[in-house]
């Protein structure tokens, strides 16, 4: 079964990054965001930190889950979080922008067949020039925000809003783009809610924050040096505690956190992020609740 009604209930079930296999074959390395222009990590690097990432959530309760190997086809396996997103008792299977990315379902269509009834309860873009990313939608308190960015375009909201326009609130968002001085790949490298009503905001990123992000919630404010090292790409175990990055630049947000009485588990997690995903990129939760 899966379900997903908030960013925040408790974590049952999740997929998590692949790294075994990253990068085994060079010549289908494709550079697919400006992160990776910085180098790239070695994968040892991402062994260890997958590893403790991994035990963290074994140790409280979650089951994980790990893409199949796709192949050269893909460059990457580290953050399923795009592939698609448990909406309500739905899977969303996403349209990618980076054709290399699309091959990355393939890795997890064993989980899917899992899901009982699954045919109905798959939900695929019709049009191929429409694109979400999971990223981009997040979903909290009847909301469903989704995020107009690099990756995500106003044809993906109306597919959203088509779909699930009855069940949930849609909130369109508009991310500032790079020709507007700001990187920021998906809406959770600027908002993620965490606990009960506290969220993680990087206000220059957004054209406009919407009513339902100030009404509901206690804003904790990143700066934009923090939202290069994804201060606000953190997961939530449940309401009560997060996984965070253990890096200078996200210890302020994450004592910030604590004082809303959320307890962080902070891990080191540099090599991901070098490749432009922290711990919400890196997972993929088929069940919260
Ligand atoms: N939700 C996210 O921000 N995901 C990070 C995706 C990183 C991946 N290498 C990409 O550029 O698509």
């Amino acid at each position: 079964m899966i379900q997903q009604h908030s960013e925040t209930d408790p974590l049952q079930k999740v997929i998590i990054g692949r790294y075994e296999n990253y990068n085994e074959s060079p010549a289908y390395a494709e550079l697919v965001n400006e992160d990776q222009k910085s180098g790239l990590p070695q994968r040892n690097q991402l062994k260890e930190e997958f590893d403790s990432f991994r035990k963290v959530l074994t140790d409280a309760g979650v089951e994980v889950l790990v893409p199949d190997y796709v192949g050269r086809f893909v460059y990457d396996q580290l953050t399923p979080r795009d592939i698609g997103m448990v909406i309500g008792d739905k899977f969303l299977l996403c349209n990618m922008v980076k054709r290399s990315r699309r091959y990355e379902s393939a890795g997890i269509f064993r989980y899917l067949h899992a899901i009982p009834d699954d045919e109905p309860n798959i939900i695929i873009p019709d049009s191929p020039t429409c694109f979400i990313e999971g990223g981009d939608i997040l979903i909290d308190k009847g909301n469903l925000f989704v995020a107009v960015s690099q990756r995500t375009n106003p044809e993906g909201v109306a597919f959203l809003q088509e779909q699930f326009g009855n069940e949930f609130n849609i909130v369109p968002i508009e991310a500032r783009s790079l020709a507007e001085g700001e990187n920021v790949l998906h809406l959770d490298c600027m908002f993620n809610p965490v606990g009960e009503r506290t969220a993680l905001i990087y206000e220059e990123g957004f054209k406009q924050v919407p009513r339902e992000i100030l009404n509901n919630y206690d804003l904790i404010r990143v700066n934009k040096a923090q939202q290069r090292e994804l201060a606000t790409n953190i997961l939530s175990l449940s309401q009560d505690r997060i996984i965070s990055r253990d890096h200078p630049l996200c210890k302020p947000i994450n004592d910030e956190i604590r004082k809303a009485g959320i307890e962080v588990t902070e891990i080191t997690f540099d090599a991901a992020p070098a490749t432009g995903g922290s711990f919400r990129c890196c997972s993929l939760p088929l069940r919260r609740g």
